[in-house]
């Protein structure tokens, strides 16, 4: 692999991160974008802000910034979380640029269980007081669960422009804050990798990590690529993004999403 007069040597010539062929070409690819984006950055990269005040708020990086928020869900909260989805995973699909689920793809083979908001309204009103949205801005939560050897390989969480129709009940638009809290401490693998900027973060129970996938102008920023890395112990985390506008009801109505339990947290 040359040196490419961005980056400068990949990553894995100067010794920082083992990265996949696949990987690598991720980095041309998010290259080529980022030279095309490069003005945007300047001119328009303007990001949704959320609420500093927030209890936990720690700036891991900044442009483009990710940030841990500690303590975000106590152990309790977690643990619930957990309790809820045991038992109704289902293989996690992937969704195609018309927003189409996909089965099964192997690109992301951990287990998935939708939450709907009524089943954790204190959840909720964190993430609304956090990101400062509205409930109907989040996306249906997702618990996610990695046994040994699953991943989810290097992507983005937005595509460049508003999405081409409907996506998860979202008309046009994009997701502006990318959401994970992360379930338990597994001690090895599983770390959240962002080969851009060479960060890898080991989860820790009850830590939420957000990024900005899209700017306000709905730039996707592709030094946000990403990736989960496979798990040696299992991994859950709790997913959710908020989006730039809110949902609409006739698209995707919660109501219709059955409830993992009757317990409310
Ligand atoms: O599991 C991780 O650390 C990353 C998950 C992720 O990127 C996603 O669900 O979009
Ligand atoms: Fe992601």
């Amino acid at each position: 692999m040359e040196e490419h007069a961005l980056l400068g040597a990949p990553p894995s010539a100067r010794g920082c991160l083992d990265l996949t062929a696949e990987a690598l070409l991720w980095l041309q690819r998010a290259v080529r974008d980022a030279s095309c984006y490069a003005c945007c950055f300047e001119a328009e990269g303007v990001y949704h802000e959320i609420n500093e005040e927030f209890g936990g708020v720690e700036y891991l990086h900044r442009q483009p910034d990710v940030i841990a928020v500690h303590g975000f869900l106590s152990d309790e909260e977690c643990d619930r979380l957990r309790e809820k989805a045991e038992g109704k995973l289902k293989p996690c699909g992937t969704y195609d640029s018309d927003g189409r689920r996909q089965p099964r793809n192997s690109n992301r083979t951990s287990s998935e269980a939708l939450v709907t908001q009524r089943e954790v309204p204190t959840i909720i009103a964190k993430l609304t007081a956090l990101l400062r949205c509205t409930p109907e801005q989040l996306q249906t939560l997702n618990v996610v669960r990695y046994t040994a050897g699953q991943q989810f390989k290097p992507h983005c969480d937005a595509s460049s422009g508003r999405c081409s129709r409907i996506e998860h009940g979202f008309v046009r638009s994009t997701r502006l804050v990318s959401v994970l809290v992360y379930l338990n401490s597994p001690r090895r693998g599983g770390k959240t990798i962002f080969p851009w900027f060479n960060m890898s973060i080991q989860p820790c129970k009850g830590t939420a990590l957000l990024h900005f996938p899209a700017s306000l102008s709905y730039h996707h920023d592709p030094r946000t690529l990403h990736s989960g890395a496979p798990a040696i112990e299992d991994k859950w985390i709790l997913v959710t993004w908020m989006w730039y506008h809110p949902r609409d009801p006739s698209l995707m109505d919660e109501a219709n999403v059955p409830e993992l339990s009757s317990s409310r947290i």
